[in-house]
């Protein structure tokens, strides 16, 4: 039998043509949503998923009855109920990795464009407004030689934290239950605990995944511990941070300025304060987003189908037991 897979995002046409000649594949690459009644449908044929950036619930498992594996096409498998799926059997994947250095490029362009006040002031070239030379009233911060705070020092937090070290001679900080004495080594990191990071840092920057236990990290009092000139940069999860604060913060000059490219709410609403504040550099969630990571993301989660559809061992599994549980 000739298994049935739901692409939910886009992906290449070769990807999809050799994917197409092993199985039967529904390309819904622009649903937002699998509430509709003929996504639904094909659904509950469905043997595998391919995609990312939709909610994957417990109750959605109930209506896709085939299901044996999801490949998500990110990292981040915050969208999964990653526990439920273990308990049906069905193997997750992610693509780790080959996201790693594009996502800590954009780490890195939030952080210049929102020191140096980029976007502002580009704006005002565009608009014509530039009229006399620029004063102090817009002059912005150094990078170089300041302390970068990393609050996750996984592969994204290690890229961005190489980049500040070794390209921008900056000193860096980083707060983690366990210690990463290689990067200490190499990169020169002190591990902090989280206040003393916050307080210490001239620009603080979030890659933690999000889960229980980092919702809402950083909130009023966390903005309240950082210098009144700190930069906050966050590309990791929206929801790691307290929106609300971080607007108040910003708002009354607690938080300096912020350059962000994941929020609460994905689109951001477009009456979010956050669309209007000239301290904040706003990105639509393009992380990982060049031609050259995409394809990679989804060349992987493709590879990471075909093996787990084939019983094979896939590339990156996030619930490794499910296998353990088949075999
Ligand atoms: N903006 C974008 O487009 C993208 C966003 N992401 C986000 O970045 C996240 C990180 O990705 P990777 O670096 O590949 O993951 P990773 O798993 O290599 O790194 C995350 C690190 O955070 C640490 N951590 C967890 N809780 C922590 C806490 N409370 N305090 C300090 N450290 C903590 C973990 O121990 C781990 O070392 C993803 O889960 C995803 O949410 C990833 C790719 C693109
Ligand atoms: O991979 C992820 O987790 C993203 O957010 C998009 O690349």
């Amino acid at each position: 039998m000739t298994k049935r897979i739901l692409v939910f995002r886009e992906i290449n046409d070769d990807q999809l043509a050799a994917l197409r000649s092993e199985f039967q594949v529904d390309y819904l690459p622009h649903i937002t949503g699998f509430d509709d009644p003929e996504v639904l449908e094909v659904l509950s044929q469905a043997h595998g998923l391919v995609g990312a950036s939709l909610k994957v619930t417990p109750e959605l498992l109930d209506k896709a009855p085939q299901l044996e594996a999801i490949a998500s096409i990110s990292v981040g498998y915050d969208n999964y109920p990653v526990a439920e799926l273990t308990r049906r059997g069905i193997l997750l994947c992610n693509t780790p990795d080959v996201l790693t250095e594009t996502t800590a490029d954009t780490g890195f362009l939030l952080i210049m464009c929102t020191a140096r006040r980029a976007t502002e002031l580009a704006e005002m070239v565009r608009q014509g407004r530039w009229t006399q030379n620029v004063g102090k009233e817009l002059f912005g911060s150094d990078v170089h030689g300041k302390t970068l705070g990393m609050i996750g020092m996984g592969r994204i937090g290690a890229a961005i934290a190489r980049r500040g070290a070794l390209g921008f001679n900056m000193k860096i900080l980083y707060s983690m239950a366990s210690p990463k004495p290689e990067l200490e080594q190499s990169l020169g990191a002190q591990r902090l605990e989280l206040d003393a990071l916050l307080e210490q840092s001239d620009i603080v920057c979030v890659t933690v995944p999000l889960s229980a236990q980092t919702e809402k990290l950083i909130g009023a009092e966390q903005f309240a511990r950082m210098k009144p000139e700190a930069i906050f940069v966050n590309v990791a999860r929206g929801k790691v941070v307290d929106e609300a604060a971080m607007i108040q913060a910003l708002q009354d000059g607690t938080l300096h300025a912020a350059g962000l490219d994941v929020f609460e709410t994905e689109p951001l609403p477009a009456d979010s304060p956050l669309t209007q504040m000239s301290n904040v550099v706003a990105l639509p969630h393009i992380g990982s987003a060049t031609h050259e990571t995409r394809t990679a993301m989804a060349q992987r989660a493709i590879d990471n189908i075909r093996m787990a559809l084939n019983g094979e061992q896939p590339i990156s599994p996030v619930n490794g037991e499910v296998l353990a549980q088949t075999s």
